[in-house]
């Protein structure tokens, strides 16, 4: 607990290495370098924003809560009507904001300060229309006064706290995809290399660029690189707005200086900035425009960031000598700091009550001294309700405070380094709908479909470089395919009833192994892929469909590689039919019996989104659709016979039977000793032997849910089976589409 003296404001300012600045002090007009001494202004997508592409935010009242976890009603309790009532009063969710309202406009960085778990990343998120869907929230965003709209969202850069990127690609990757994938389509591909070139420069990254962003498994670029490419990637579409939750956490002073001066020089050309940050240092806390500190959820100050020392000083909460601004204001948010009048939470409750008093009257402004004196109003307009003045410390109330533009603030910084011959050429607020014509001039998707397929494609190949074709799964492959090999050798030659018993146990093992493994792998698919697909289409990156085209596309060569091969040495060792047009009719059927296994894998996982859950789910299904595929389960009882029928595996067996039976004559062979069938060892000719006789209805000597010799019925089992594939993909996607409706 920290007690407090009262400071000067002079002193604070000499405290947190503040110069008193005069409202117009003219700056050198000094270049900013991050990292390596790279100079920012090489940097093209930092270029000054032209005016009909800035972006002002306002924040309406917004209010939020989330679900608190709740054990499920007993059965016992949902029958007894008392019990009822005990269980469902408890409150379901809890307010984690209240109230919230203020603004950023072009030029400033907004920084929502807070300890932890006060709620600045759900406003963010909430700013960003980023929130989850758990979470109730109320009030209004917009952006140069409409909503965000998919358009909109477009021009808005946000950097999610985890950063959220491919661990195979490399850094020059991710920047290469982003790139091609989210500049406009005008742009020339030698000038999306070199915005690619400059960014990797800029941002420092030029050592690295070859390196795997890497991961728990396989170690790549260090934590403030992969900070540095999440921001790379953001920067690269140069735009309006850019949101960062805690860019800064987890870096060296050195290089979160780098990245908050950066964010500075970005807002200096007229961009929007709002960013999460924990603990800023004295040297941070000077990048910064404007500051909402948060504590549980209530605004506790909003306002010019340089004043709020003077803003706490005013109710009595001066900032002790030496200690920095940034530590004091979190302290006194997490109710930290007393006077001689309150205790920290009294002192909190009344610095909360006092600001939300203040702020109800300049929700958008917030707090800011020089705007005063700007328009003249001095302390005429009492902004301050009574209690502010009257506040413990026996000092003036909080300065009234008129309305001006945000540019103002930004030409009043000092900022080292940062060429403010800009700010003020800059500093007009754009007026709603100024903007939205330029934007809806813009194409609504960077890259065209077909480009937007092709690089999806080529980027999901890469994401799987490490993946392809492991050791293991060859070692697995080869086993299986000998040991299926070895154990049906020659089967397919054997024309006797009991051969083609054996040949069918072969053929069902063919479609059942080929399906259940391109069943599982399918699984994980989308759930791998759901977090990014949210973070990119929410950035309006690629169209669900060209997503959808792709990732599934590039599943193809290293999921249907290893089966092809298996497909080969059984088919050859097993003695199938040595012909081209049964070869190719088997090797299609397998294939197409492995696609609609996949998409029945693709459909569990995208309706769960937890790959355990789907695994549950799969085992359930593929089981069932095994045991009626006609080969276990032969003859079910007349209300179950529609199961069989809902089994693809049923299908792949009719054309696989066709192909091998329909042109062969098959012979039932009895031992004349024994008077049981016979094995064909002991009878290689059955049709030069007396004992053996035709058969000409092997459905039913083979005991068959279906028959062989049916040409109309093989035709019909292909096509059932690519209805069954069209009808699971688009199912997919259609799931798919509403599980990123908010998108
Ligand atoms: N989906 C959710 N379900 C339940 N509680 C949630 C959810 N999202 C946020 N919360 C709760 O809301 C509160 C605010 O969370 P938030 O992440 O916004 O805080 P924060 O200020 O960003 O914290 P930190 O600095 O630690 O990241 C926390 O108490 C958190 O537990």
């Amino acid at each position: 607990m920290v007690m407090l003296r009262m400071a000067s404001t002079e002193e604070e300012e000499r405290s947190v290495g503040h110069t008193p600045r005069a409202k117009n002090d003219s700056l050198p007009d000094v270049k900013v370098t991050i990292g390596a001494g790279h100079d920012l202004d090489d940097l093209g997508v930092i270029e000054p924003l032209p005016e009909d592409k800035r972006i002002t935010i306002n924040i309406n009242s917004i209010s939020a809560r989330v679900p608190l976890l709740q054990q499920r009603a007993s059965l016992l309790s949902r029958l007894n009507p008392r019990r009822i009532g005990s269980s469902t009063n408890k409150p379901t969710h809890r307010q984690v904001l209240f109230d919230v309202s203020g603004s950023v406009r072009p030029n400033e960085v907004l920084a929502l300060m807070g300890p932890s778990g006060s709620g600045k990343t759900s406003l963010l998120s909430i700013m960003g229309a980023r929130d989850q869907k758990q979470m109730q929230s109320e009030g209004t965003v917009t952006f140069n006064g409409q909503p965000l709209t998919k358009r909109l969202k477009r021009r808005v850069g946000y950097v999610l706290q985890d950063d959220l990127l491919y661990e195979s690609l490399t850094v020059q990757e991710t920047l290469y995809y982003a790139a091609m994938l989210r500049l406009p389509r005008h742009m020339s591909h030698e000038d999306k290399l070199r915005r690619i070139d400059l960014a990797v420069t800029a941002l420092g990254l030029g050592q690295c660029k070859d390196t795997i962003i890497g991961g728990f498994f396989r170690k790549g670029i260090s934590g403030g690189e992969r900070k540095r490419v999440s921001i790379g990637v953001e920067l690269l579409i140069n735009p309006s707005v850019l949101m960062l939750d805690e860019p800064t956490s987890g870096l060296d002073s050195t290089t979160s200086m780098h990245v908050l001066t950066m964010l500075r020089h970005l807002a200096s050309g007229g961009r929007s900035i709002v960013t999460t940050i924990h603990q800023p240092s004295s040297r941070l806390y000077q990048q910064l425009d404007k500051l909402l500190l948060l504590s549980q959820g209530h605004v506790m100050y909003y306002g010019a960031a340089q004043q709020a020392a003077e803003w706490f000083s005013r109710l009595g909460y001066s900032l002790p000598y030496g200690s920095s601004l940034a530590d004091f204001i979190l302290d006194l948010a997490s109710a930290d700091v007393s006077n001689p009048e309150r205790d920290g939470e009294q002192s909190r409750l009344y610095l909360i009550d006092t600001a939300e008093a203040y702020l109800r009257r300049h929700p958008q402004d917030g707090f800011n001294m020089d705007r005063d004196s700007d328009s003249g109003a001095g302390g005429g307009a009492t902004a301050g309700p009574g209690h502010i003045s009257g506040s413990g410390s026996g000092s003036s109330s909080p300065t009234s405070i008129s309305r001006s533009d945000g540019a103002d603030i930004a030409a009043t910084r000092g900022i080292s380094g940062v060429t403010v011959s800009k700010l003020g050429a800059q500093g007009d607020i754009q007026v709603a709908g100024g903007s939205s014509g330029a934007l809806q001039e813009e194409h609504r998707w960077g890259a065209p479909y077909l480009t937007q397929v092709s690089l999806l494609f080529r980027r999901s190949l890469r994401t799987r470089r490490f993946e392809t074709m492991k050791g293991q799964d060859v070692m697995q492959f080869s086993a299986i395919a000998l040991l299926a090999g070895l154990f049906w050798l020659q089967a397919g030659q054997d024309n006797t009833v009991l051969g083609a018993r054996n040949t069918l146990g072969l053929l069902f093992f063919i479609s059942m192994f080929a399906s259940f493994r391109a069943l599982f792998l399918a699984l994980y698919t989308f759930p791998e892929e759901y977090k990014h697909m949210l973070k990119e289409r929410a950035s309006g990156m690629y169209r669900l469909s060209a997503f959808y085209a792709a990732r599934t596309l590039s599943d193809v060569p290293s999921d249907f590689t290893l089966p092809t091969a298996f497909f080969l040495v059984v088919y050859m060792m097993g003695g199938l039919r040595y012909n081209a047009a049964a070869f190719f009719g088997m090797y299609g059927t397998m294939l197409l019996t492995m696609l609609v296994a996949q998409g029945l894998g693709l459909l569990l996982g995208v309706i769960t989104m937890v790959p355990k859950t789907a695994q549950t789910l799969a085992s359930v299904v593929m089981m069932s659709m095994v045991l009626t595929g006609g080969f276990f389960v032969t003859t079910l009882p007349s209300w179950l016979n529609w199961v069989q029928y809902l089994s693809f595996i049923y299908y792949a067996l009719g054309i696989s039977l066709y192909i091998q039976f329909s042109s062969t004559q098959l012979y039932s062979c009895t031992d004349p000793a024994s008077g049981d069938s016979c094995a064909p060892a002991s009878l290689p000719n059955p049709e030069s032997n007396p004992n053996c006789f035709p058969v000409y209805d092997v459905q039913e000597s083979l005991a068959l849910p279906q028959n062989p010799a049916s040409q109309g019925d093989a035709i019909r089992n292909a096509f059932v089976l690519l209805g069954f594939f069209i009808f699971l993909r688009v199912l997919v996607y259609v799931v798919l589409r509403r599980k990123t409706a908010r998108l």
